[in-house]
């Protein structure tokens, strides 16, 4: 084993924009990235090869829910998350502090850690920094990520201050816990709210820790489209372009080609699959929701042009029947086009940056979703 064992290159540039590949001993991710949601150990409606053939090279599972359930120690003793779910390549888990916040019925915030409630059972449970660092690693985790407190907007700048320098020193916490582990990595989280100087301190604090990426938190949570962006080109300029940067809980279609230029390189989202459960499609033309009667006769499918069974093969008139009758088929086969969609978006970003052409490529994408959703 090398010490060199995570490594990450910048392949090519246009404008802020990059590709490059994160290599690890589990696989490559090629960036810009989304990362499917896993959140209990699967992709919800999808088999693990299924996601892999559409392209993603990495999933994230989430440590709120596996620490819960079935356990974050039972995990290990089962082999860990990837023999778990038979997902061979590149895992990477968030580290529980979101979840807690958005889920769990929150006891206590403090220096040492949270405090809460299983929205499951109602049992009480305490995440230290060192704990979900323990918890990351018991899952087998290649990518952990630092406890932190993500703040709701609006707030203060104090409430965000406090949240963000709280999370700088969990930051250092995480970094200690994690130690050295080769092949592994632990990436950094920016807070600060929509507050550009806490934004700006919080990136430059964590450059410090020489940490092997970073992941921009706290967004996507309530604000405007336009803050989210203002608050990633405040920050990008004082993250090291030589590591990744992701941006958590990002986002639609719209959200990933204006981060993308914004210089991210790795997204998660529940979107595609969240939505595609409820019958909500994403094409190249756009957004359709299958449970609208307009397509109860409807025999074309969502998208000739894709590759996806899915999406290519069966018609609009059947899956709005299937959405209808809230019928298993109608969730794997609208979430099988959704996520292929969200990857066919990311190879066709990668590709136009390393061919130099990303605007004009945003422009046709943007285009084509304006024209579906007249
Ligand atoms: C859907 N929006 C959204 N924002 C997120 C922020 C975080 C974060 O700051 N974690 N530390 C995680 C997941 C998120 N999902």
């Amino acid at each position: 084993m090398t010490t060199e064992q995570f490594t990450f290159t910048v392949t090519k540039t246009d404008g802020a924009a990059r590709t490059g590949e994160i290599r690890m001993p589990r696989g490559v991710i090629r960036t810009p990235a989304f990362m499917p949601v896993g959140t209990a150990a699967t992709v919800k409606a999808m088999y693990p090869d299924q996601v892999k053939a559409l392209g993603a090279d990495v999933v994230l599972g989430n440590t709120y829910h596996l620490m819960l359930r079935p356990g974050a120690e039972r995990v290990a003793r089962l082999g860990g998350l990837h023999q778990f779910m038979n997902w061979p390549y590149p895992i990477l888990t968030d580290s529980g502090g979101f979840q807690v916040m958005s889920l769990s019925a929150l006891r206590k915030i403090d220096e040492t850690g949270v405090t809460f409630q299983s929205h499951i059972d109602g049992s009480t449970h305490v995440l230290t920094p060192e704990r979900s660092i323990e918890i990351q690693g018991l899952l087998g985790s290649d990518i952990q990520m630092q406890l932190d407190e993500c703040v709701k907007l609006p707030c203060t700048d104090e409430v965000a201050e406090k949240a963000m320098r709280l999370s700088l020193r969990w930051a250092e916490r995480c970094r200690v816990a994690f130690g050295e582990q080769p092949g592994k990595a632990m990436f950094g989280i920016v807070q600060g709210g929509a507050v550009e100087r806490l934004r700006i301190e919080s990136a430059r604090e964590l450059a410090a820790l020489d940490l092997k990426g970073y992941a921009i938190g706290g967004l996507a949570v309530g604000e405007p489209q336009e803050v989210m962006l203002r608050m990633i080109e405040t920050v990008e300029p004082h993250m090291p372009a030589e590591k990744p940067r992701y941006l958590m809980g990002v986002g639609t279609p719209d959200d990933i080609v204006e981060a993308v230029r914004r210089g991210v390189d790795m997204f998660d989202c529940v979107m595609p699959t969240r939505a595609g459960r409820h019958g909500q499609v994403f094409t190249r033309h756009g957004r359709m929701n299958l449970r609208n009667a307009r397509f109860a006769e409807d025999t074309s499918p969502l998208d000739p042009e894709s590759k996806c069974t899915a999406s290519n093969t069966y018609s609009r008139a059947y899956l709005h029947h299937l959405v209808r009758s809230n019928e298993i088929l109608g969730m794997m086969l609208l979430t099988w086009n959704n996520l292929a969609y969200y990857q066919e978006l990311m190879a066709g970003l990668r590709k136009a940056i390393a061919e130099g052409r990303l605007e004009s490529y945003i422009g046709e994408v943007k285009e084509g979703w304006a024209k579906g959703e007249r």
